[in-house]
């Protein structure tokens, strides 16, 4: 019997809160299929959504027990306790997998993450093919994300500490800093003239030439983001970071809970009172699986600030709890009790 030394390629696709990673992901695994994929993801909040509509894709050459889900933290505060084992875990699957996807949390910091792919245990045996950093089009756009001022004074004052402490910003230009790919997402919903308003953003805020993919509803070549064989763990030092000086950095500036809600009669109605509760309160980020009266479907939520999409994404199972499941996350102090009120409402 042969043994394939080889090391495993690993590409890290982080992104910040909804810019799309998972719909991503979904359509490579969709495109790769054939190449036997592992998946590890990552989420803030205590319940895994994400890995949830992965696991639905239902393709052979990744199956449910190749997707393994890491939710209650982010992956570059935890890497030793949990990611190690789980590319343990991974590299001892029978078939042995061709490529292994992260998915980041969109509040992780890809960093730290890279850089455990210099331990000697983890070296040996996988490599960072690429960091792809996915961005929010619509949210660019309109200025919601990476504020061009602060760029720009950086900038003219040749200062390179280009810390402003805006903590969704510091998360969204540490996500690009590392980047060695972007993918633009959401273009469907922008026109020309916004379209080039998110490129320009963003291209203000890249440290060096990386290229900008636009991708509708994750629609990506996998060849452009696959296989690029680059060794990032090698060339991570080399990225600088809001964050190179912190040895250890929690985030606090963050906030996630979980709310339970009663059985939904009106899911129109559900999602107005989640758009509207996203624009009073604040919230960056709702998702997440709502039982419906009288309905076998499963209702799928997912709000990105108070853009709502729901649809029904699969029947619940016999034996299943149908329960109507929240998580919602923000900057911290976002008010649970005044959330919970409105959305149940
Ligand atoms: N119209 C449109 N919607 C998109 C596109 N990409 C993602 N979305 C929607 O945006 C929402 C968030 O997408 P996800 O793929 O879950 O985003 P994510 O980055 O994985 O989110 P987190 O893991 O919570 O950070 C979902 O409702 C998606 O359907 C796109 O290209 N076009």
């Amino acid at each position: 019997m042969s043994v394939n030394f080889d090391r495993v390629p690993c590409t890290v696709v982080t992104g910040f809160l909804g810019a799309g990673k998972t719909t991503l992901i979904r359509n490579l695994i969709e495109k790769l299929d054939g190449k036997r994929l592992a998946i590890i993801v990552n989420e803030f909040g205590d319940v895994g959504i994400d890995g949830e509509v992965l696991k639905g894709c239902g393709i052979e050459s990744c199956p449910e027990d190749n997707i393994i889900e890491l939710a209650n933290g982010c992956i570059c505060c935890t890497v030793a306790d949990d990611f190690v084992p789980a590319i343990d875990q991974i590299l001892s699957l029978e078939p042995r997998v061709d490529h292994i996807l992260i998915e980041t949390s969109g509040l992780a910091l890809p960093k730290p993450l890279v850089q455990a792919f210099q331990w000697p245990a983890v070296k040996a045996r996988v490599t960072v093919d690429a960091v792809i950093a996915v961005v929010d089009g619509v949210a660019l756009a309109e200025g919601r994300v990476a504020d061009d001022h602060h760029a720009l004074e950086a900038q003219r004052s040749q200062d390179d500490s280009i810390d402003h402490d805006d903590p969704i910003e510091e998360v969204f230009e540490d996500q690009i800093a590392c980047a060695d790919m972007i993918v633009l997402t959401k273009t469907d919903l922008l026109d020309q003239a916004s379209l080039a308003a998110a490129k320009g953003r963003i291209q203000a805020h890249l440290p060096r030439a990386v290229k900008i993919v636009p991708a509708a509803n994750g629609a990506v070549d996998p060849s452009v983001l696959i296989g690029l064989g680059l060794a990032v763990e090698d060339d991570i030092e080399n990225r600088k970071t809001h964050h190179d000086d912190e040895l250890d950095h929690d985030h606090d500036d963050f906030d996630s809970f979980v709310i339970d809600l009663a059985t939904v009669t009106d899911p129109e109605a559900l999602a107005a009172r989640i758009s509207a509760t996203a624009e009073a309160e604040n919230v960056l980020r709702i998702k997440g699986f709502i039982d419906v009266a009288n309905k076998p479907m499963r209702l799928q939520v997912q709000a990105v600030g108070s853009r709502v999409n729901h649809y029904f994404d699969r029947a619940w199972a016999q034996g299943e709890t149908r329960q109507s499941r929240l998580v919602v996350i923000g900057e911290k102090g976002i008010d649970r009790a005044a959330i919970e009120k409105m959305l149940a409402a």
